[in-house]
């Protein structure tokens, strides 16, 4: 088996789809020379198969192509490996844990570093025994992956505008929220739980979010008036979102909610569905990265 395999999911992004092979091909020559095996994805869930498949053969690195989705899927196939590690080539439309790890957003460059990666190793967040990656949540931002979803189009522009709409109508709804020992009765309108520092597209939503230490930085708004989200989108765009007051965070390791009405939860910012219990909680260093 070739050292490095690419998973290439052919629908990530906004961008020339066509062209990866050709750039690939450029950078570590033709997949003949058998220094890397590339391999499309078929459909959802398709890349965790293939991750799987290329840690079993012995793979060094196995490169998510695309997405937070994709990423998220070929991670959660090396998880507790230890001889395979995940690399990214940046292909979404947010690349939230790829701007995380710096890793390029230039494709050419992003497979420049990876014929010679640095390899560290990462926490993995969990929310119902779902891994995710970079971000999850349940309230606001769940509503938006659902609709942005639904969209029929890609990018900040279509992200944008889902967001500014379903404003106008999402309201908080009660939790019970268990953490640390502590007992909280509140609203939920935002609940995030941070591995990594953002959303995507440097939205920081927990700048200080330290992908090594053991610990998601939960994030809590209780409610969103006009004056704290002009607050938000600033504090998010600038990443000082801790320092203005308009969030309030802890960090745990282990957290429990219950909502008084069914909430909706997403993962890497694919939408999971509608419930009312949720656990988040974290895999400490359960992935190795190649960057
Ligand atoms: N061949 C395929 N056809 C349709 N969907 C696919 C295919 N391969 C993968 N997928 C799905 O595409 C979804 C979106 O991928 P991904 O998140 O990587 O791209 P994106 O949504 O454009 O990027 P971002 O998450 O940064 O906005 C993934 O959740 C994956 O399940």
């Amino acid at each position: 088996m070739p050292r490095t395999c690419f998973i290439f999911n052919p629908t990530a992004g906004t961008g020339r789809r066509a062209e990866f092979p050709e750039l690939l091909a450029r950078y570590f020559g033709t997949e003949s020379r058998g220094d890397y095996v590339l391999r499309p994805t078929e459909g959802p869930g398709h890349a965790t198969e293939l991750a799987q498949a290329a840690a079993r053969a012995g793979c060094r690195v196995v490169v998510a192509v695309g997405g937070d989705g994709t990423v998220n899927e070929v991670g959660q196939g090396l998880l507790h490996q230890e001889h395979t590690a995940m690399g990214i080539v940046p292909r979404g439309s947010g690349n939230g844990l790829a701007r995380h790890l710096k890793v390029p957003l230039n494709l050419g460059r992003a497979l420049r570093r990876l014929r010679e990666p640095a390899f560290s190793r990462m926490d993995v967040g969990r929310v119902n025994g779902r891994p995710f990656f970079c971000t999850a949540g349940l309230g606001f931002d769940a509503r938006v992956s659902q609709q942005f979803a639904q969209a029929g189009s890609r990018g900040l522009s279509t992200y944008m505008r889902v967001t500014l709409s379903e404003y106008r109508t999402f309201e908080s709804v009660p939790v019970v929220v268990e953490t640390n020992g502590v007992t909280l009765e509140t609203n939920c309108y935002v609940l995030a739980f941070a591995n990594a520092s953002q959303y995507g597209n440097n939205a920081y939503i927990a700048p200080d979010a330290n992908l090594q230490d053991g610990l998601l930085d939960m994030c809590l708004m209780d409610a969103l008036p006009p004056w704290r989200a002009v607050q938000v989108v600033l504090g998010m765009a600038l990443g000082t979102l801790p320092r203005t007051g308009g969030a309030a965070y802890s960090r745990t390791s282990h957290t429990t909610v219950r909502a008084a009405t069914p909430i909706g939860c997403h993962a890497d910012g694919d939408y999971l569905g509608h419930g009312t219990d949720f656990e988040f909680d974290l895999l400490p260093l359960a992935l190795e990265v190649a960057v």
